[in-house]
């Protein structure tokens, strides 16, 4: 039984930690769970403190529910009753599209992000899960694109990272026809990892979480800015080449040069082999 400790109170959100793990869960399911900016702003702020947080090696993404009718979301995308002419109006008055902030949060932080799926994963909420690592989905998730039905569309990693998931054609089927797909199916096309039965799923991640926390956090962490780098551009190249920096400061080659610096000599990378 896991012991999870209140990390910090939010309005829209709910925060918690235990045993390396962070639990990010989206607390709006009178609206399927939909997002307003302050949504989004609290789990920029919870998703920014567990990247801080040198405890916290897996980070669960999730949804609150069932509602009182009973039914499941993940996130039904962006707060329609909000949206006004230039993004979604936050409680400034001012209207905003930080959503994609977000999703650049989870796909640069070090630690792996697993979306944990009941119910509704659709429009902007389908592609918070998609910019996820990995996705786990219970036998009652739905998945789905509503975009070009209420004018919006992600022409960002909603568009060409789920291209890379499950292809071209089926990327375009997805956002030209708007369908709905049941978790068998986002298993047959690789939108998820796996399937497993609602009251299972938040155990079945905390299980795949443990497996990456006993494994060497360096080597996740370099894996997925590598996974990463093959589709990012330059970003994703800055985020691969930050840790093979992060790594050379702890030889004792890079020490040198600092050491060097702040004893006023040259230094004396001579004594250090050139591998081959
Ligand atoms: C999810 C549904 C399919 C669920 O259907 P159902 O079970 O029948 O429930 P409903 O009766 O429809 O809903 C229950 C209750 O929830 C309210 N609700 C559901 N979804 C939303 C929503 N997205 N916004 C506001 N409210 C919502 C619904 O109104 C009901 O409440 P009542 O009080 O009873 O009215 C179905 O609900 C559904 O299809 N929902 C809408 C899905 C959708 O179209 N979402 C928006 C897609 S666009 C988007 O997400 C923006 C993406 C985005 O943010 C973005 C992307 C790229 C660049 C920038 C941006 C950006 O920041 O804008």
């Amino acid at each position: 039984m896991t012991d999870w400790q209140i990390a910090a109170e939010f309005e829209d959100i709910l925060y918690h930690k235990a045993d390396g793990m962070a639990k990010i869960t989206i607390n709006r399911p009178q609206v399927r769970n939909a997002f307003r900016p302050k949504t989004i702003t609290e789990m920029i702020t919870a998703f920014a403190d567990a990247r801080e947080d040198v405890e916290i090696g897996v980070v669960l993404l999730t949804g609150a529910g069932p509602a009182t009718d009973g039914k499941y979301a993940f996130c039904a995308g962006g707060d329609q009753k909000v949206r006004g002419d230039g993004g979604y109006i936050s409680e400034s008055g001012v209207p905003r599209l930080n959503v994609l902030d977000l999703q650049r949060l989870i796909r640069t932080m070090p630690q792996p992000v697993i979306a944990l799926v009941a119910g509704y994963a659709i429009g902007g909420g389908h592609v918070l899960h998609v910019v996820c690592d990995l996705t786990i989905a219970a036998d009652n998730a739905i998945f789905g694109q509503t975009g070009p039905m209420v004018g919006s569309f992600d022409g960002g990693f909603g568009a060409s990272y789920l291209a890379r998931l499950v292809g071209q054609k089926k990327a375009r089927e997805i956002w030209y026809l708007c369908r709905q797909y049941d978790a068998q199916e986002a298993l047959d096309m690789g939108l998820v990892n796996k399937v497993v039965p609602v009251e299972q799923l938040e155990s079945e991640g905390i299980q795949w979480a443990q497996e990456i926390l006993d494994k060497s956090p360096l080597a996740i962490r370099c894996l997925k800015s590598a996974f990463n780098a093959d589709c990012d551009g330059q970003a994703g190249i800055q985020e691969l080449a930050g840790n093979a920096t992060l790594l050379f400061y702890m030889t004792e080659e890079a020490q040198e040069g600092k050491q060097a610096f702040l004893e006023k000599r040259k230094p004396n990378f001579r004594q250090y082999p050139k591998l081959p």
